[in-house]
């Protein structure tokens, strides 16, 4: 029996409920299939976390989630409305990202069969789109500084930091991506002509690092006009790379195209694996939802299932695939956010039991 070991982070908001959702859909999958089952720690980092110690999470919490010896982690959502979301967010979740160098933060944006979108007749085209967002430096890199608080000559500088090895490390994960995976075309994101340094840097890396792959096709859209082209013909968008900050817009604008925030799924990878990688729904800790049973858990079990593909559990991974396809297909399970009545709990248990009807490793299909 293989033992897969997970740190779980139910974190805030509706994380604890799509979390549990996750969990319980992994252990089925695990129960069903004989041969693996996946051990999970969880872990109490959070904004309630927060309230009692005035951390997010330990002062050696990266040393003591590294001595733990995971093959992921999965997370829920962070962020609370009693805490201000920058403390949140650096207290644990961007302190992750950069500790374990998770520098690629893949977001994939398909229209499910099923799923309806806001755009009209969006089935003349298949809408399927990945984001590679560089997740490591960029706009998020934490750099700048706040002087003379209050006062009328105040100052406040957010510095963005790119660097030649972490811009190409991500635009060649991009290309290996697009070459592993059939795509046809890579577009780089950019905003060169008004920021003429880092964006202009941006470019040059990209067109260095794309002739090293002759066979993709490239082409170069300017931010602002990349989120009308995802809106007006979304066909034409395949693999994309781009900054953290236009990454992470970007997403939630491919998330909504692609019929809900609560469906998008999220990876944040360490791709040479010195670091556990991270699985998480790009949606945040949506405070309305929060206790009712309504979210819709589909971000976060896709994101386990980005985590069972990255692990190189193919079978597994393609077997929950197929069941969440399905599930959203048949449409009698929907969530709110999807246009129906069911809650989380019945919209998990609709993937637990497509997940029998699904071939086992034991039958050999
Ligand atoms: N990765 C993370 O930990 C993230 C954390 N956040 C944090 O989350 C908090 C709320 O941020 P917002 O900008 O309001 O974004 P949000 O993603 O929480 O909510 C945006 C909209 O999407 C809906 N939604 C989100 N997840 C859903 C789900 N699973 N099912 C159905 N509907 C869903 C919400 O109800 C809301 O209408 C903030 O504290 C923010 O900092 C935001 C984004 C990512
Ligand atoms: C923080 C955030 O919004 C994201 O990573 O998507
Ligand atoms: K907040
Ligand atoms: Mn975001």
């Amino acid at each position: 029996m293989k033992t897969i070991n997970l740190a779980v982070f139910p974190a805030d908001g509706i994380g604890p409920e799509v979390i549990a959702a996750s969990q319980q859909v992994l252990h089925r999958l695990a129960q069903l299939h004989g041969g693996v089952s996946f051990e999970c720690r969880e872990f109490d980092w959070s904004s309630a976390y927060y309230h009692k110690t005035g951390r997010m999470m330990p002062a050696d919490g990266l040393q003591q989630l590294e001595a733990g010896g995971f093959d992921a982690i999965l997370m829920g959502p962070v962020g609370s409305p009693a805490i201000p979301d920058h403390i949140t967010l650096w207290g644990l979740l961007l302190t992750i990202r950069q500790g374990f160098d998770q520098y690629v933060n893949l977001r994939p944006m398909r229209l499910l069969a099923g799923v309806v979108s806001p755009l009209l007749n969006p089935h003349r085209h298949p809408i399927s789109m990945v984001c590679i967002r560089e997740n490591s430096e960029g706009e998020y890199a934490g750099v700048g500084g706040r002087v003379h608080q209050g006062k009328p000559g105040e100052v406040a500088i957010q510095s963005i930091v790119f660097t030649r090895r972490v811009t190409e490390r991500v635009m060649r994960f991009a290309f290996d991506y697009a070459r592993q995976h059939g795509h046809r075309l890579v577009t780089n994101v950019t905003k060169s002509n008004s920021m003429q340094h880092n964006m202009v840097f941006w470019d040059e890396v990209f067109q260095q690092v794309a002739a090293h792959y002759p066979a993709v096709a490239t082409d170069q859209q300017l931010v602002d006009s990349m989120t009308a082209r995802m809106v007006s013909q979304p066909e034409t968008v395949d693999v994309f790379v781009a900054s953290n900050l236009f990454g992470d817009i970007l997403s939630d604008l491919g998330a909504a195209l692609t019929g809900s925030m609560g469906l998008a799924p999220s990876a944040n990878l360490n791709p040479e694996r010195h670091y556990p990688s991270l699985f998480q729904a790009i949606h945040g800790s949506a405070f309305g939802l929060v206790g009712k049973n309504v979210a819709n858990p589909l971000a976060s079990i896709w994101s386990a299932q980005l985590m069972l593909a990255f692990l190189g559990e193919t079978e597994l991974a393609t077997r929950l695939m197929s069941a969440i396809e399905t599930v959203v297909q048949d449409q009698r399970v929907r969530t709110p956010d999807l246009g129906g009545t069911s809650s989380t709990t019945e919209m998990t248990e609709a993937v637990c039991r497509a997940l029998e009807t699904e071939p086992t490793a034991a039958t050999g299909h």
